[in-house]
């Protein structure tokens, strides 16, 4: 394939990917709420003593969470294609992939609470009575515990259901 043509198919999928990338942002809440977010998040990695390793954290739950967001965009207008009118596996397959941006969000969460909690406490002069990762797995803890609980909730509900359809 001449080299001027690999070029403009190259440029062509950037474009693609951008225009992509515009419609998520521009379309989702979410999606600008994380990008302020990152901004605020790399202004203060900039004044604040972090080392390159958590920097790359940083960076790397940045990122994570855009593209699950994106993903999550994705699904949801894939499923549209489908149908807009109200379908359990409709619902099912939006929530399954909100589900995905929260566990994404959940760790882009816990990583801010290891990079900066300690520093930003330095610069208060607090020091908490416990480690940081005691917080962080009793958080962890409690977001595990909240989906069992929620997910048997829900298992008891669609018994019941069953139970009035057939009685
Ligand atoms: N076609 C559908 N059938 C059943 N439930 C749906 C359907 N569309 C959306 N829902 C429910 O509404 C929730 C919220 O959907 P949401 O508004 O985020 O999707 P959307 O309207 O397609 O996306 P957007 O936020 O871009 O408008 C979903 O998680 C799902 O529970």
């Amino acid at each position: 394939m001449p080299q001027a043509k690999q070029t403009k198919r190259l440029s062509q999928s950037f474009k693609y990917a951008f225009q992509g990338i515009a419609y998520v942002l521009a379309s989702q809440r979410n999606m600008k709420i994380h990008f302020a977010a990152a901004v605020v998040i790399l202004i203060l990695s900039f004044g604040l003593d972090v080392s390159a390793s958590q920097f790359i954290w940083v960076i790397f739950s940045i990122f994570f969470v855009l593209c699950m967001e994106t993903l999550n965009t994705a699904i949801e207008r894939t499923v549209d294609l489908v149908t807009t009118d109200y379908h359990p596996l409709a619902k099912l397959a939006k929530d399954i992939a909100a589900g995905v941006v929260l566990f994404a969000t959940l760790f882009a969460v816990v990583t801010g609470l290891v990079v900066f909690t300690e520093p930003l406490l330095s610069i208060a002069e607090i020091q908490l009575p416990f480690p940081i990762e005691h917080m962080i797995i009793v958080l962890i803890l409690c977001f595990l515990a909240a989906v069992f609980l929620f997910s048997i909730g829900q298992g008891r509900r669609k018994v019941r259901k069953a139970g009035k359809k057939d009685g």
